[in-house]
């Protein structure tokens, strides 16, 4: 029998600690965000459909972006114990410069369509939070406005070699001039990737106004008060005639840009230059061997080949094998703190974030991207803490297993080329070999060609310590 009373007046007043409310609708709506995925849901809530899905789409089948972002889940921690780690430090060097946080804001292209604030919010949030920002050769603000925005704080430019080289050259020298540090020259963009989202919904540059676009702008007052009642939404650098931006991308790039034209920008640059679209291992030593700063593993957010390989996956090769002489940095896919940690612990000196950032732009502006910029941070210190790790250097391979569900099948084709190798050839085989074991031949030939990378595999999981 449970013994009951009456309520004590005091101990009901104590219940009734009621917060105060946040007046201001998009405060109350990003403190509600605690997640990405949260800033992603009201981003969707506030942005027209054709804007939304040229952000969060991607080329074709978008299996280059869902087996990035699945590679990350499939990541295992191993944490330490006992180690006493009451703070962390997540600050770091990076291009010999200082940034707090392990990650920056990659290049994306049109950003004001996504909310009228576009690079400002971000060159000023990052700015804030000390951490780099990146703008992109179509980007919605001139370099000289990011400048302003980010006065005192790290402005990185990424370039398009374009056709007409002399647009892209010019950019190479203003940027210089308004003391960017750093050039990404993307390399994985010779022509567009098939944005099919952006066909469907009929998205053109810039934005036309259909029955469909009026329908779906009704529950979406903000974003188009903000379209109409702010500067023409435009390239800053480029110009346009209408199409998507697929179609523009055909028009000033060019398929034939090579280790020429790298050589030739370098030449003219006296910054750090960092090639950003790397997915091989052999490139990387390539590159490495002709003295860039760094290199991005990326696959454009999975907005260019489809089916491409996956950054989690190369980087600890790729850091074994060149982190020793250039900065390796890796995006595509995060939206948690916990996959940089993890990037940072198999051998990245750095990772860069684009849709993270741009759902939090969506859902609030220049707050918004504060917001994800916030939410990145305290899962990277949490996710710090549990590991018991008080710096990012002391992050290591011993902290993540990549779980092998994305895994290529390399090794279990070289297990049954062992064993076929291992099984005793009948006698006289070659000369009365049936049908069936002569196909079996080559069949066993290439999995042991495709064996021998697998088995340096397990070595190559262990990514080159940081000096
Ligand atoms: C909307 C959008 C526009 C982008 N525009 C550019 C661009 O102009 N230049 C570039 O090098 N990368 C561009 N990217 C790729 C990003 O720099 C980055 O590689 C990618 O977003 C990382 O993947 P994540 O979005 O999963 O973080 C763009 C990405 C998005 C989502």
């Amino acid at each position: 029998m449970v013994k009951r009373q009456f309520p004590n007046p005091r101990d009901v007043f104590e219940l009734m600690q009621f917060k105060r409310p946040t007046w201001n609708a998009t405060d109350r709506r990003l403190a509600q965000a605690l997640t990405i995925a949260d800033l992603r849901t009201i981003a969707k809530r506030r942005t027209p459909k054709a804007a939304f899905d040229y952000t969060e789409g991607a080329a074709e089948g978008e299996l280059s972006l869902a087996r990035a972002r699945q590679a990350f889940e499939d990541v295992e921690f191993h944490p330490s114990i006992l180690r006493s780690v009451p703070v962390v430090d997540t600050s770091t060097t990076v291009l010999d410069g200082p940034s707090a946080l392990p990650f920056g804001i990659a290049p994306t292209g049109f950003t004001r369509l996504m909310q009228t604030e576009g690079e400002i919010a971000g060159a000023g949030a990052a700015g804030a939070a000390g951490i780099p920002f990146t703008l992109s050769t179509l980007g919605t603000t001139s370099i000289e406005n990011v400048k302003a925005a980010n006065p005192t704080g790290r402005n990185w430019f990424q370039l398009y070699v374009m056709r007409r080289r002399e647009i892209s050259y010019d950019l190479v020298r203003r940027a210089e001039a308004a003391g960017f540090d750093t050039i990404f020259f993307t390399v994985d963009t010779p022509v567009a990737g098939a944005r099919l989202r952006d066909k469907r919904n009929g998205f053109s540059i810039p934005p036309q106004l259909t029955p469909a676009t009026v329908i779906n702008a009704i529950p979406r007052p903000e974003w188009w008060i903000n379209f109409l009642t702010t500067p023409k939404l435009e390239f800053a650098s480029l110009s346009s005639t209408g199409g998507t931006v697929g179609e523009l991308l055909d028009a000033a790039m060019d398929p034939t840009i090579s280790f020429d034209d790298l050589d030739i920008i370098r030449s003219m640059w006296n910054g750090k230059i960092v090639v950003k679209g790397v997915q091989t291992i052999a490139d990387a030593r390539a590159l490495a061997d002709r003295g860039v700063d760094g290199i991005v593993l990326s696959n454009h957010g999975g907005r260019q080949l489809d089916r491409a390989p996956i950054p989690f996956h190369l980087l600890p090769d790729v850091a074994r094998e060149v982190g020793r002489d250039l900065t390796v940095m890796i995006d595509t896919g995060i939206m948690n703190g916990a996959d940089i940690v993890a990037s940072i612990a198999l051998g990245a000196d750095f990772t860069l974030i684009g849709r993270a950032y741009l759902y939090g732009l969506m859902a609030g502006g220049r707050r918004g991207v504060d917001r994800t910029i916030e939410i990145l941070r305290g899962e990277i210190e949490r996710t710090m803490k549990l590991l018991e790790v008080a710096t990012l250097d002391e992050l290591g391979p011993q902290h993540v297993t990549q779980l092998t569900r994305l895994q290529p099948i390399r090794r279990e084709v070289a297990d049954a080329a062992e064993r076929a190798a291992a099984t005793p050839k009948p006698r006289g085989s070659r000369a009365g070999a049936s049908s069936a074991s002569a196909s079996a031949k080559p069949a066993a030939a290439k999995a042991v060609a495709a064996a021998k990378p697998a088995a340096a595999k397990p070595a190559a999981r262990r990514a080159t310590p940081k000096a």
